[in-house]
């Protein structure tokens, strides 16, 4: 017997959202992507193209674009939403009257809510009620998964059919989908590695080399981790593809919208030129500044999310990046291994702890 066609619903018209709504109709389901430009909408449903967000790509000319969200939603099985953080909530409120608790639904967003400090699936949660809810993460640059490059997420959720359900309609020959019951885990890691990517970014622009990109790669590990520890979330994730896998793409390459950003501060562009330039949304400007808040709150040790913060907010040149990297506390490598009360104790025993 053939198998049921699905219907997928994707919200919002950006990159991702285009790239995912692509695949899922390569792989035989209906798509339908709900974007407010309407201009756009016609675009892609004349041309198959977003000229927008993924200029140079196809899309699959079974995604059909509309700005009705009635239009879009009716008879989704999978709602994946790919709206960043600012709007997320309002798109889901609006979108309310048309989820019932049967479908799916899935965030894309890498972002955390500034008021309440929630994750998007999180915010899902508090809008819906409903069971069947999941993120995805990884290293997914957009323009690369249109362009066919292979690469692979994860499905998180603790719901067995959110996470099947996401693997069938969005793995294919190029893009693997593996899973996790971790949605805490791999949605964090998701957000939080926007702000090492700025600063990576800002090393590149001023000609740090690749030990540099290394080692403050490696670095940003270990404050995530903490970071994860002190809220209650399992820092292990992180070693997988939406922890260190999505922390090394978008520490790596210009293609990443945080990385430009810090590019372009590297430069000597001020934080307003430099989002203005990118004309899109880059989530570690805003992550930052929440999560350095947070850590204060937690007393977590966190020297290059506050250095990047005293950058981006406090005036503070991009060129003190490289003591920002090199004053923190030298402490254990893995803390996991060797605790860093352990060295700062010894530290202190031997009479050269000043921290
Ligand atoms: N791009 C990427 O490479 C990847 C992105 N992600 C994550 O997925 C999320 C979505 O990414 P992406 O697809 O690139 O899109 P963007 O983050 O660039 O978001 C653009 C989409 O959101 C819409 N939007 C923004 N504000 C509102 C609003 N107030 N009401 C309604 N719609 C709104 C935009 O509409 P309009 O054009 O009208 O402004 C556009 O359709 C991001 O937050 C990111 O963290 C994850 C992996 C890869
Ligand atoms: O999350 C991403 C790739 O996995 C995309 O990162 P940016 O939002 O920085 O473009």
């Amino acid at each position: 017997m053939a198998e049921q066609q699905i219907n997928v619903a994707v919200l919002g018209g950006g990159s991702f959202g285009t790239a995912l709504a692509s695949i899922g109709a390569a792989n035989g389901a209906r798509v339908r992507q709900w974007m407010r430009d309407e201009a756009l909408v016609a675009q892609i449903n004349r041309e198959h193209r977003n000229g927008r967000y993924l200029p140079d790509y196809a899309i699959h000319p079974a995604v059909t674009a509309s700005t009705s969200l009635a239009t879009v939603l009716s008879g989704a099985d999978l709602v994946l939403i790919a709206i960043p953080s600012k709007a997320f909530r309002s798109v889901v409120q609006a979108a309310r009257p048309w989820l019932s608790p049967e479908q799916i639904l899935v965030s894309t967003t890498k972002g955390i809510e500034a008021e309440s400090f929630l994750l998007m699936s999180q915010v899902l949660e508090e809008e819906t009620g409903f069971a069947r809810i999941g993120v995805i993460a990884g290293p997914n640059l957009a323009s690369e998964i249109a362009d066919q490059q292979l690469t692979a997420t994860v499905v998180a959720s603790a719901d067995t059919l959110t996470r099947t359900r996401v693997q069938q309609a969005l793995s294919c020959r190029y893009f693997r989908v593996y899973a996790s019951n971790d949605r805490h885990g791999v949605e964090l890691g998701g957000a939080l590695k926007n702000i090492y990517a700025i600063a990576a970014g800002m090393a590149a622009a001023l000609g740090m080399g690749e030990n540099t990109r290394s080692m403050l790669i490696t670095r940003a590990l270990a404050e995530m981790s903490r970071f994860a520890v002190a809220q209650g979330a399992n820092p292990m994730t992180f070693l997988g593809l939406s922890g260190v896998g999505d922390l090394i793409v978008t520490c790596s390459s210009p293609l990443s919208r945080n990385f430009r950003v810090g590019q372009a501060l590297g430069l000597g562009k001020t934080l307003d030129e430099a989002v203005e330039a990118l004309g899109q949304v880059a989530e570690g400007v805003n992550t930052v500044k929440l999560v350095c808040a947070k850590a204060e709150e937690a007393g977590v040790y966190m020297p290059l999310a506050e250095g990047l913060y005293r950058v981006l907010f406090d005036g503070v040149p991009a060129t003190d990046m490289a003591r920002m990297l090199m004053m923190g506390e030298q402490s254990s490598d893995v803390e996991f291994i060797l605790p860093r009360e352990d060295v700062q104790q010894a530290h202190r025993d031997s009479g050269g702890w000043h921290g």
